[in-house]
């Protein structure tokens, strides 16, 4: 009973998890997860045949065929690879050839982690392309692997043949587009592997040519008709003009064989594209048909895949992130450790139930996992460093506004229920840095959700904390020194930005951005606003009871007066200038702007206007006294003469302010 439950969840996660990577290209779990997820399922299987059932993805290849491309159908079924994690497996593997050939050797190969594709040549010329699809049919991909810079459209011989290889996106154009990705306000993708599947089935060529992917070829369909082992096909492939991995080796015993792979899993750190084990196959071929294949795989290879490097270092506490919908994640704080080429000070712990499964505790030595994912997590502890004699406990309020928090039933996670609690509303940050308030540069929706995520970013006041994280916002996937440098340098101008603009920022109900200027022309600064009463501030002509009661309960709420405090300590300003405004006729003047001005932004325009005492409002009504027209002006210009309306010329106006 137990055995068949945990096969029919195994077989639950796994399902999901190949539509989502194959599929969507947007994985929700490792590479290494999922792996042992399938490794268990076809332990059980083999265990327990009886209970094997006839949909087990143990038996399937790849993903659903998409209907926007045209299906193809292999001539030679794309097979998959078993895997194998250690010397021990790589012993079995080799052991179980042994008994049906006396003498052979084995290639390594570096697993490139991209995807594989089919191409046709005719005669010498590039025909078509197809992805692996379920192994069977796959989808035509010809246009867009045309692209690829590394592909030769013609061979050095005028062959009609089918190879194979990995279409795989290199570190640099996968950061790259990740960049542009950020820019764009769309969401990241996770690792190079799934930037090259999304990019291959991008719909226009265009895009894809743009993306810099490139390609490995390593099998030659029907190769006995050529040569007689693998390596001497690899030497082929690269005669006939592909672009061919150098790291292959021919290995004669198993002992050679296992030196090679911790040879390549050292070399592989330094290599500009992301690879995921050594492909180790029978070199002769001719022992193929001999040896077999599964189902699935054939039983002449196998892929040795690299455990995710983790790396061992001090956490130093445990602290607690609210995320947008009120969802408490505890984070750890580590000391600073490098792990795949980044800095990491900082990893999930996912929930109370993961901390207390693992025992994890402040003051221990953890090891940290990076794989191939934004986030790094805490995998398990040293205990034989323990000092600390205390478990973990949750926390019982949320770490923000300080109200009792929940555990909902069925679910891991605690939430805060505060609704009004400042983190939970992520909107609120972007709010404040968006252009119409603190117009904070580089600091957009996407990345406000991105450093919300990585811990960074809880509050507004975090904001101007950032900096002090200089060192692993520049190694976060789509940042970079370039990126992280602007932001910072657009959060220090921020600080300088008027005050009514902060007012603004801060997001109070009914607070928009003219209440917030009206409400400082009255007052001069935050600090008087602060300390105003409802009735002061319903004297004001246009504010009324409404307006002034949210302003009120804004500034005497206990952790706004926090946030409050806080930005003044980072300098930022509350003091306003009062608008000087100079006697003349257009006081009191209703205006609209448009068309291009020839000597002046319309934001100066309107400054300027304002100063006067002139109201410049956005459309045309009878309420409008003038109508400045620039060139190309359009509809508004139509009306305004509909209405008889003045209409002055930009000259015009500088005329009558002199
Ligand atoms: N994270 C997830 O949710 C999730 C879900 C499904 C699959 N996966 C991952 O996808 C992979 C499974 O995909 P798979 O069926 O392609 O198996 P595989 O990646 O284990 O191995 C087969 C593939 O290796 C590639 N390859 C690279 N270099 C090669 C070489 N020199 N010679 C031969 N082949 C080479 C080919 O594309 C071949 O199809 C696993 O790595 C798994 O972790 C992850
Ligand atoms: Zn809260």
């Amino acid at each position: 009973m137990e055995i068949s439950k945990r096969i029919n969840e195994l077989i639950e996660v796994i399902n999901k998890a190949n539509y989502e990577y194959h599929t969507l290209d947007k994985p929700t779990i490792s590479d290494y997860d999922y792996d042992m997820y399938l490794k268990e399922l076809i332990e059980l299987e083999e265990q327990n045949p009886e209970l094997k059932r006839t949909d087990s993805p143990t038996g399937k290849i790849g993903g659903i065929i998409l209907d926007s491309f045209n299906k193809v159908t292999h001539d030679v079924p794309m097979m998959s690879l078993s895997n194998v994690f250690n010397s021990d497996d790589v012993r079995n593997f080799y052991e179980r050839i042994k008994k049906e050939i006396k003498s052979f050797s084995l290639t390594t190969e570096l697993k490139i982690d991209g995807l594989a594709v089919s191409l046709k040549y005719v005669n010498g010329v590039y025909t078509s392309a197809a992805t692996r699809g379920n192994g069977l049919i796959g989808e035509d991909i010809t246009e867009n692997v045309r692209t690829i810079k590394s592909l030769p459209l013609k061979l050095s011989e005028p062959l009609t043949i089918e190879v194979r290889g990995e279409i795989f996106m290199p570190q640099k154009s996968f950061h790259k587009v990740n960049e542009e990705r950020i820019k764009n306000d769309e969401p990241l993708f996770a690792n190079p592997r799934n930037a090259a599947a999304g990019t291959i089935r991008q719909l226009d060529s265009r895009v894809v040519a743009k993306r810099g992917l490139d390609i490995f070829l390593y099998t030659l369909v029907d190769a006995k008709k050529y040569v007689n082992t693998q390596s001497q096909v690899l030497e082929y492939l690269g005669r006939l003009g592909f672009k061919v991995n150098p790291y292959f080796h021919v290995n004669e015993n198993i002992d050679e064989l296992i030196n090679k792979i911790s040879e390549y899993d050292k070399i592989r750190k330094t290599l500009a594209y992301d690879t995921d084990g050594v492909v180790i196959k029978v070199n002769e071929i001719n022992y193929y048909d001999e040896i077999g294949v599964t189902a699935k795989s054939p039983k002449w290879a196998t892929a040795y895949k690299f455990a995710p490097e983790e790396e061992e270092t001090l956490l130093k506490d445990i602290t607690f992130q609210v995320g947008r919908t009120g969802v408490i994640t505890p984070v750890a704080e580590l000391e600073p450790v490098l792990i795949s080429g980044s800095m990491v000070s900082r990893a999930t712990l996912h929930n109370e139930d993961y901390i207390i499964n693992k025992d994890i505790r402040k003051n221990d030595y953890v090891f940290v996992r990076k794989a191939g994912e934004i986030i790094p997590e805490v995998v398990r502890v040293n205990l034989d460093k323990r000092t600390n004699n205390i478990p973990f406990k949750m926390i019982d309020n949320c770490p923000v506004c300080n109200s009792k928090i929940e555990r909902k039933q069925g679910e891991a996670d605690y939430y805060c229920m505060n609704l009004d609690c400042p983190a939970r509303n992520l909107n609120s940050i972007i709010h404040f840095a968006s252009r119409v308030a603190m117009d904070i540069d580089g600091l957009g929706e996407k990345v406000v959700e991105i450093f919300n995520n990585l811990g960074f970013l809880n509050s507004i006041t975090d904001i101007y904390k950032l900096k002090n994280y200089y060192e692993e916002l520049i190694n976060i996937e789509g940042f970079g020194k370039k990126s992280v440098d602007k932001l910072l340098e657009g959060i220090e101008k921020s600080k300088k930005i008027e005050a009514n603009r902060l007012l603004f920022a801060l997001g109070i109900k009914n607070v928009g951005a003219k209440v917030a200027t009206i409400l400082l022309n009255n007052f001069g600064s935050i600090n008087n606003l602060f300390l105003a009463t409802i009735d002061e501030m319903e004297n004001i002509n246009e504010i009324g009871s409404v307006i002034a009661k949210s302003v009120y309960e804004y500034f005497h709420n206990e952790s706004n007066i926090i946030v409050l405090n806080e930005l003044k300590d980072y300098g930022l300003n509350f003091e306003y200038k009062k608008l000087e405004i100079i006697e003349h006729e257009f006081n009191g003047k209703v205006f609209v702007l448009t068309g291009t001005l020839e000597h002046y932004s319309r934001d100066e325009m309107k400054e300027l206007l304002e100063k006067h005492g002139a109201k410049v409002t956005n459309s045309v009504s009878k309420k409008t006294d003038y109508l400045v027209a620039g060139s190309d002006a359009g509809s508004k210009l139509e009306k305004a003469k509909e209405l008889k309306i003045t209409i002055l010329s930009e000259n015009e106006v500088v005329e009558r302010l002199k």
